[in-house]
Parts: structure tokens; C-alpha cells; sequence
């Protein structure tokens, strides 16, 4: 992209530029921002939609703040490209989200400006008021503000915050960054409190009148604030931020510099949590994501004057798609399937299952905690609750899992996406922990599928075990196994010997029995597809203990305290010695990248598998 297409932006390396910058150049600088996030997300692929909200905010935030002095910190991150383009990184974001690139979210290692890592939502508050309450005792004037959005404020952890801070006197600003949009609609009572808001045109007539004369005066005082207060009182209801204790401010036009500017400035100044309520469009100056902003919340690579194009067939359907398809066959049979989703529907596959099956489909907003335990609600009730859910997002409800879900052996069944590495979304969105976090769990099933068809069978069986069960697959196609050939039968516990070989067993979960079936055919391995974490196949790990020279445990998640170790924890309950060599992913977290690439990285594609086992039999790895 030819600097000479951003001439206002080329000269903006920092924030200081910006805030050097006559006035009457923010507007042009925000459209040339804005063209150019278009155009360098078009190239690489990531999250558009919500950045396209945030140009002139993010233009108005570092004119206002002295960044990195004062902090910011955004929510999930995922809208966070414009600071990126404005703080230093304009000419590395055709690196984004690629191996040893930009990452795809705030990261404090990435930048100064990255003042928090995010990428999982609605943590901007908690880490905001950590800071401000930093600041107030080394009485230090620097300001704090958490962006965040009205799909991420539905989610407990912001409200905890919130409650927090309302009661504090640290100095706060949280910015709601409301455009009605989660990645579907945004779901939910506040919602619709947010709405309200909105729709009191009376109010904001009024309030843009007060706020005209507010920002006439000097820096506004304690007596303005309260006379506006009262006069808040006096016309609308207080919004519920005010009544936790915040000063409600808004709602403003979040795409208006000439309002954004002079609002943050007072805003700067005012003691005490705040609470800007800013209006915009998710998609905003791009109209295809503007009529779309579902579809354009994570693209691929695309023609930004063509827009998005339908993708070419697909050679096999993804797990994802595999899940779908079960879903909606499974609840046609069986009515007591109900759907639930912490506001993944589309990413989880359910877009058809919601249209077909409305009165059984749960979009509970970003709620992980209270998703897994509204399932435990209705399985009590007799129900078949399926939770659609990521990997990653799971850790977010783990102690529901356990105290809800597990310990009272609700029949609850968890459809866990994105098992394993996840590639360009990095370290934040990887389900790595799932295996070891959840083989522990008494009660607990744990399913990892070898192929699309065996995802399909597992998801039957998990759905008819009377207790909990899990499924965990990984993001995007696996072999390609056709589901018409999924095996008829499961049974609990039971592994597959797929093949009997010499010297070395592999011993493999999941996504790793792909990669594995290349390697035992090479070695003349015997291979055995674990398919159950939980419960493990005993007689199986002690077959092929008795057998062979080398057990291989191999799985596309941590090796420290994952199925891999439950093989060994078998041997050793049972007395037996045994040389095992744990693949997995090491104890480090994985940047981001491909999958290919993370998981030749990590040693876990055939190459990596074939090179440990020969080393560990004192071969030359050649
Ligand atoms: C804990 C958690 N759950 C789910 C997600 C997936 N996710 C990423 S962005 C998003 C929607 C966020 O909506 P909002 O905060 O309103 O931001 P917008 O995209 O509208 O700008 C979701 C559900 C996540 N990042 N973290
Ligand atoms: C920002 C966020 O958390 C989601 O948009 C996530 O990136 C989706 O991941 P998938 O692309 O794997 O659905
Ligand atoms: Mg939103």
C-alpha cells in the first residue's frame, strides 16, 4: 500500500504526531485510516468489522490521552488494529497474525501502547481499575480508560468490576463502545437497557444542548456536575451504570470527532468513575460490513471492491460443520436436545440449528459461567442440553463444570470446538489445557475424535451416556473420513487398535492419530486411537506396555498433565515399568501462526513425530 495513498497517515508514527496535528486534520486522518485498515486486513485476513467501529474513536483517544502515559485498555482486542496502525505499527501489520507477526490482539510484549493482553472479553475493567488504584497511591495524575463493548459488558466478569469500581474513588473511565452488535446481534436485558437509553431522544436532545454549554465553561466543576446530575434525574431514569456509582455520560456519536474530541477532554478531567456511553456502527464506512457485520467480524482474504466471495466447495465438511449437522439430525429425533452457546452461534455451527429450532436454541451472550450452568438447570428438568463452546472460552467456566455439572452427574453434554491449536487468533484462542483440565474430573467422559466420522459418533454417544460428556475436536477439517462411515458402535472407554507393529507403540489422541498412521506405517509401529482421555483403555495401555520397546503418547494439547500422563499414571497403578515418550505441546505458550506451522513447531506433525521417536531409539533422526 503506497504511502502516498495515506499521506496524513505516514506522517503519524506515534501518538505525539497525532496530538501535534491542527485540528482540522483529525477527520481526514481518521478516513485515511480507515482505507487503510480496509486495505491491509483485505491482504491479510483477521477482524474488520469492530476496528471499522473505532477509527475515529481510536483517533480521539490518542488525541486526548497522553498515550502510553495514560493507559488504554480494549476489550477482546479484536478492534484494536486502528490503535496498532496508530501507535508504531503501521508498517508491520502486513504481518498481522502470522508466525513471528503482529499479534491479532493487544500484547504487552508487542508494544508500550498495549497497555493489557486481551483477546478473551471483558476483562478490560478489572485490569483497568488495577491500574487506576496503582495510580492513585503513587498519586500519580495518569488517567485510565477501559473500552468496551456491549457484547463483551454482558458477560459476570465486567460486572464485577463495574460493582467495584462504582464504590472506589479510583479515576476511571470505561467507555462503552455500544453498536448493538456481539458477533450476532447482542442478546439480553441490558440489551435492551442500552436501547432504552438510546431511544430517549428527549434525553439526548437535551443533553447535547447541556453538554454545549458544559463545554463552554471552564474544565467542568463539582456544581456543573451536580446540576447535571440533577437534571439527569430529573428527565430519564439513571441508567444503570449510575446507579453502580458511575457518571453516566452519553450516549454520543462515537464516529463524530468534533463531539468525541471536546466530550474526552472534559471527560479527562473529572474525578471518579466515569461512564462514556458512545454510539457506533460495527462495519462503519465499509458497506459491506456495515450491511453485514456478522460476516465481517473475522474475514479471510478478499477483494475489498468485491467484497467477501463464497469460498469454493469444500473437499469434507469442517468439525465444526460435522457438529452442526448432528445437531440438527439429533434434535429432529429427540426433543429434549436443547442448544446452548456463550455467543459463538456461528462460529459453533448452529446458525442452522437456530433457524430450524428456535424455542430450543440459547444464545446466552458472552456468558461461558452461566451457559454450562443454565445446562445443569435443565438437565435436572430431564432435558438434553448440548453446550456449544471453544475450547478456550471453556476455561471461563471450568469451576461450573466441576461444581455444577460434574459433581452432580448432570447430564450435560459439552461440544468443545477449537481443540488444540487454533493458528493465526495465537496463544489467547488456543485450546490447549482442555485434555488435562478435564480428564481429572470425575464423573466426566472425555471424547477426542480422529476424524470427522468418529466426531460424529462420538457426539451420539456422548448425548446417550445418563452423566456428563465431552467431545473436543479441532478448528477446521481433520482426514476427510466420510460421517456415513462413522463406527456404529462406541464403546465407554474402549480405544481402537488401528494397526500391530514392532518395537514402538503409538499411543494417540484425536487430531494426532492423522499424523501418526504416516509414522507407524513407516516404522512398522503398532498404532492405537485412544479415542477416550477419559475413561482411558487400561487393557490397551497394558498391551502395548507388554509388547513393545517404546510407548508413544501423542496429543494436540499440554503435555503436562494431559492424557499422555493418564497413560502413565495407568502403568504405574498397575506396578508396570515401561519407556514412554510423551508429544504433546511443551510447557510455553504457542504464538501465533498456521496450524501446520504451530504444530511442526510444537513436533507434532509427522516430521517431529518421526524425529523424537528415532532419537529416543538412539537412531540417527535421518
Ligand atoms: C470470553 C470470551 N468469549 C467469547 C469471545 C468471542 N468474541 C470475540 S469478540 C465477541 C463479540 C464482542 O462484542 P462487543 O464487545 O460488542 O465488540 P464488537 O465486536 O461489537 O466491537 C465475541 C463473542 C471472546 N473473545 N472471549
Ligand atoms: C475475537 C474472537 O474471540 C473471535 O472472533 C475469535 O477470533 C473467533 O475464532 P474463530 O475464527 O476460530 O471462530
Ligand atoms: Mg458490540
Amino acid at each position: 500500500m503506497p504511502g502516498s495513498d495515506y499521506p496524513l497517515l505516514q506522517q503519524i508514527d506515534d501518538p505525539a504526531a497525532l496530538r501535534a496535528l491542527p485540528e482540522g486534520e483529525l477527520a481526514p486522518l481518521a478516513a485515511e485510516l480507515r482505507a487503510f485498515l480496509i486495505d491491509s486486513v483485505a491482504r491479510t485476513g483477521g477482524h474488520l468489522a469492530a476496528g471499522l467501529g473505532t477509527v475515529e474513536l481510536t483517533v480521539a483517544l490518542h488525541r486526548v490521552f497522553e498515550t502510553p502515559e495514560d493507559r488504554l485498555v480494549w476489550d477482546v482486542g479484536h478492534q484494536s488494529y486502528p490503535h496498532k496502525i496508530l501507535t508504531g505499527r503501521r508498517e508491520a501489520m502486513p504481518t498481522l497474525r502470522q508466525h513471528g507477526g503482529l499479534a491479532g490482539f493487544p500484547k504487552r510484549d508487542e508494544s508500550p501502547f498495549d497497555t493489557f493482553g486481551t483477546g478473551h472479553s471483558s476483562t478490560s475493567i478489572s485490569a483497568a481499575l488495577g491500574m487506576a488504584l496503582a495510580a492513585r497511591r503513587e498519586e500519580d495524575p495518569r488517567q485510565v480508560v477501559a473500552i468496551i463493548g456491549d457484547g463483551a459488558l454482558t458477560a459476570g466478569m465486567a460486572f464485577e468490576a463495574l460493582n467495584h469500581a462504582g464504590g472506589m474513588d479510583a479515576n476511571l473511565l470505561v467507555i462503552l463502545n455500544d453498536n448493538d452488535m456481539s458477533i450476532s446481534p447482542n442478546v439480553g436485558g441490558l440489551s435492551s437497557h442500552l436501547a432504552r437509553i438510546l431511544s430517549g431522544r428527549l434525553y439526548a436532545g437535551m443533553r447535547e444542548g447541556g453538554k454545549k454549554v458544559l463545554s463552554l465553561m471552564p474544565p467542568v466543576h463539582e456544581l456543573a456536575r451536580r446540576a447535571e446530575e440533577h437534571f439527569k434525574g430529573m428527565v430519564v431514569p439513571g441508567t444503570l451504570f449510575e446507579e453502580l456509582g458511575f457518571n453516566y455520560i452519553g450516549p454520543v456519536d462515537g464516529h463524530d470527532l468534533s463531539t468525541l474530541v471536546p466530550t474526552l477532554d472534559n471527560v479527562r478531567q473529572l474525578e471518579g468513575p466515569q461512564f462514556l456511553h458512545v454510539v457506533t456502527r460495527k462495519g462503519k464506512g465499509y458497506e459491506p460490513a456495515e450491511d453485514a457485520p456478522t460476516r465481517y467480524h473475522g474475514v479471510g482474504r478478499f477483494d475489498p471492491a468485491q467484497g467477501q466471495t463464497p469460498s469454493a466447495p469444500a473437499p469434507s465438511p469442517t468439525y465444526t460443520e460435522v457438529f452442526g449437522d448432528w445437531l440438527m439430525e439429533t434434535a429432529a429425533a429427540d426433543e429434549r436436545v436443547h442448544a446452548i452457546t456463550p455467543a459463538m452461534g456461528e462460529g459453533s455451527g448452529l446458525v442452522a440449528y437456530a433457524e430450524q429450532f428456535p424455542e430450543r436454541y440459547y444464545d446466552v451472550g458472552i456468558a461461558e459461567q452461566h451457559a454450562v450452568t443454565m445446562a445443569g438447570g435443565l438437565a435436572c428438568e430431564g432435558a438434553k442440553p448440548v453446550v456449544a463452546i471453544y475450547s478456550t472460552f471453556l476455561q471461563r467456566a471450568y469451576d461450573q463444570v466441576i461444581h455444577d455439572i460434574a459433581l452432580q452427574d448432570l447430564d450435560v453434554l459439552f461440544a468443545i470446538d477449537r481443540g488444540g491449536l487454533v493458528g493465526p487468533d495465537g496463544p489467547t484462542h488456543a485450546g490447549s489445557f482442555d485434555l488435562a483440565y478435564l480428564r481429572c474430573l470425575p464423573n466426566l467422559v472425555v471424547m477426542a475424535p480422529a476424524d470427522e466420522a468418529e466426531s460424529h459418533a462420538m457426539l451420539t454417544a456422548g448425548l446417550a451416556h445418563p452423566g456428563p460428556a465431552a467431545v473436543r475436536y479441532p478448528r477446521g477439517r481433520g482426514p476427510g473420513r466420510p460421517v456415513a462411515d462413522a463406527p456404529a458402535e462406541l464403546p465407554l472407554g474402549r480405544a481402537e487398535v488401528r494397526r500391530r507393529g514392532q518395537r514402538v507403540a503409538l499411543l494417540a489422541f484425536g487430531s494426532m492419530v492423522a499424523p501418526a498412521t504416516e509414522v507407524a506405517e513407516e516404522l512398522d509401529a503398532t498404532l492405537v486411537n485412544m479415542r477416550f482421555a477419559k475413561p482411558l483403555d487400561e487393557a490397551a495401555i497394558l498391551e502395548a506396555a507388554a509388547g513393545h520397546e517404546l510407548l508413544v503418547t501423542l496429543e494436540e494439547g499440554a503435555v503436562m498433565g494431559g492424557a499422555g500422563s493418564g497413560i502413565l499414571e495407568t502403568l504405574a497403578r498397575h506396578g508396570r515399568l515401561a519407556p514412554v515418550l510423551q508429544l504433546g505441546l511443551p510447557d510455553r505458550f504457542q504464538e501465533q501462526g498456521s496450524r501446520e506451522e504451530l504444530l511442526a513447531e510444537a513436533g507434532l506433525d509427522a516430521a517431529g513425530i518421526r524425529t523424537a521417536i528415532r532419537e529416543r531409539l538412539g537412531e540417527s533422526a535421518a
